[in-house]
């Protein structure tokens, strides 16, 4: 039975997570349409429209960014409120249904549910700074102010908010300085609440969390909302996996993780080229140092790179803290997670190109998997964009296949300047020319079709499985394989005929004698 405590609080959250095509295309469409035509645009399947006449601007005080704003964000949320979801996320469907119209909704009516809530949760994006100060490392917090400003004017009650995004320490003061400047009294209480999940299986991480950790103010009345929120969550989760902390704790926390977890993968990727180098087996190597209880086997399978959203937005972030606090060794620390993940991505790339003679200017080469990693649709600072960018650079010809991104983002991936993904689509750039060498195919087959190589990105299981003789038949000789993730079975592969480079393993003779040198 539902608790009054539960009953009580009406949980709002302002943003989800969330990144998908069906979105740029609209967005896309109505910018054109702004600066062409201003005319009225129907921005949903349903009734929904707006008008983009000239008095709706000047009638309404509203701006060309204000109305750009929200011409996406409509046809996101008719897309959740749709049997189509605007992401892909394995299990999401199933508990969107459930819970839909019951005690989940999905509004544009921001303001108003914002004004009714007891707690808010705000989990907006936080990207890498692209300019001004802190440019290309420290945390962009417009998102977050805006969204702080909108809670202090629209509120009328006490409100818990919660820090879902990831912050910089010290953020939640500068969040309550906004939300207090103007309260009319009402009183704010700031939680931080870090978001562990990971991408692909988030809704098993949603069910069974490690830990939630609540960090809140030392105060009475910091201590009160942090009760309140840990009730909501007792509702499924051990009690012993909540962790109560103070604020800059849990801020601090939330980064501390992912950079210990990205150190993790870089650590193990660091080894992969000193064991091609040896002769030793990257695999063989993480298994052993994963036995000591003290390391564990997570987090140690190496790759052409970590990518994803987070990673290395949290450690610049973090970097750059460290730099604020006059601690630059220890920034020094940290950025060599990220330069070690860029080499590896680079050395991946060179790779290829050292074994197929020095070149591979007009020559086809197939691509496997485009997301960052299994599972999901999301490309953001996916390896992929790397390693074709590079291949580009030697004038390859890419054709790629991955089962749930589509051209348009992946065009859209391969042109945006660095960091400009992670701001909302109708503040990036107009539509991108595409790149003419790239051709995104769906089948791997087709791909693979008449190419001189294959290079594996994503570890999508389906890889495992393809029909391999056929495959080779049909590519040019000698044909390559390049696998980034460990998913062929390499044996079986330089059976049928492949000459095959897998991350860390022993090289083929032909790869000895071809040695990557930038
Ligand atoms: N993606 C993940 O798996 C993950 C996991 C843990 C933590 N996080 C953190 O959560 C935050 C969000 O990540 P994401 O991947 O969901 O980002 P996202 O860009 O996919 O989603 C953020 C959403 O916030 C919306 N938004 C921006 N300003 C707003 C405002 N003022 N009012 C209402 N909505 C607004 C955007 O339109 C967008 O839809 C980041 O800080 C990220 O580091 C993400
Ligand atoms: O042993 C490994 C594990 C992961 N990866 C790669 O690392 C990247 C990130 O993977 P993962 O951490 O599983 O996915 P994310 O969705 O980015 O989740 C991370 O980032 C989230 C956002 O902050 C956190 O909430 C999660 O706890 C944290 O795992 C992907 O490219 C993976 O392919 C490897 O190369 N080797």
């Amino acid at each position: 039975m539902e608790s009054n405590q539960t009953k009580k609080h009406r949980l709002y959250l302002l943003a989800l997570l969330g990144f998908n095509a069906f979105v740029h295309v609209g967005v896309e469409k109505s910018k054109t349409l702004l600066e062409k035509e201003k005319q009225t645009l129907p921005l949903t399947s349903d009734s929904r429209s707006i008008d983009l006449r000239d008095s709706w601007f000047t009638e309404t005080n509203r701006n060309v960014e204000d109305l750009l704003h929200w011409s996406w964000i409509f046809p996101r949320i008719t897309a959740w409120n749709s049997d189509t979801l605007p992401i892909y996320e394995p299990g999401l469907d199933d508990v969107v249904k459930q819970c839909r119209g019951k005690n989940l909704f999905f509004s544009t009516d921001v303001e108003k549910h914002v004004c009714e809530a007891d707690i808010v949760f705000v989990s907006v994006n936080t990207p890498t700074k692209t300019r001004g100060l802190g440019a290309g490392k420290a945390a962009d917090l417009t998102y977050w102010e805006s969204a702080a400003r909108m809670i202090a004017d629209v509120s009328k009650s006490d409100k818990i908010v919660v820090e879902k995004s990831t912050v910089p320490v010290k953020t939640a003061e500068a969040i309550e300085k906004i939300l207090t400047h103007n309260s009319k009294g009402i009183n704010f209480q700031i939680l931080s609440n870090p978001e562990f999940l990971a991408e692909g299986t988030a809704i098993q991480d949603l069910f069974h969390p490690d830990r939630v950790l609540i960090g809140g103010r030392e105060t009475p009345g910091g201590q009160k909302a942090i009760q309140t929120l840990k009730s909501v969550y007792a509702h499924w989760v051990p009690e012993e996996n909540i962790i109560t902390t103070n604020l800059w704790s849990a801020e601090l926390s939330k980064l501390a993780a992912n950079a210990f977890l990205a150190q993790r993968i870089s650590s193990v990727n660091a080894m992969s080229a000193l064991c091609e180098a040896t002769g030793a087996n990257v695999y063989q190597v993480a298994y052993a140092v994963g036995k000591d209880t003290r390391i564990g086997p997570k987090f140690l399978n190496a790759s052409v790179g970590f990518g994803g959203s987070c990673f290395q937005k949290d450690i610049l972030n973090l970097v750059y803290i460290c730099e604020c606090n006059g601690l630059p060794e220890v920034a020094e620390y940290w950025k060599q997670v990220i330069k070690i993940n860029d080499y590896q991505k680079s050395r991946f790339v060179n790779r290829v190109v050292a074994s197929m003679f020095n070149t591979v200017s007009n020559k086809k080469i197939a691509i496997l998997g485009f997301a960052f990693k299994k599972d999901t649709g999301d490309t953001r600072e996916t390896p992929a964009i790397d390693v074709c960018k590079g291949l580009l650079g030697d004038k390859a010809c890419v054709s790629i296949y991955d089962p749930q991104v589509t051209e348009d983002q992946i065009q859209r991936d391969l042109t945006l300047n660095k960091f400009d993904w992670d701001h909302p689509i109708h503040l990036q750039p107009m539509s991108p020319t595409a790149v003419k060498q790239v051709a995104v195919v769906w089948d791997a087959y087709e791909a693979t079709k008449g190419a001189h190589a294959i290079c594996i990105l994503t570890e999508w299981d389906e890889f495992k499985s393809l029909d391999y003789q056929r495959i080779y038949d049909n590519m040019q000789k000698p044909a390559f394989v390049f696998d980034g993730r460990n998913v062929v079975d390499l044996e079986k592969l330089r059976e049928i005929g492949f000459i095959v480079y897998s991350i860390g393993k022993p090289l083929d003779a032909w790869l000895k004698d071809m040695p990557a040198i930038a």
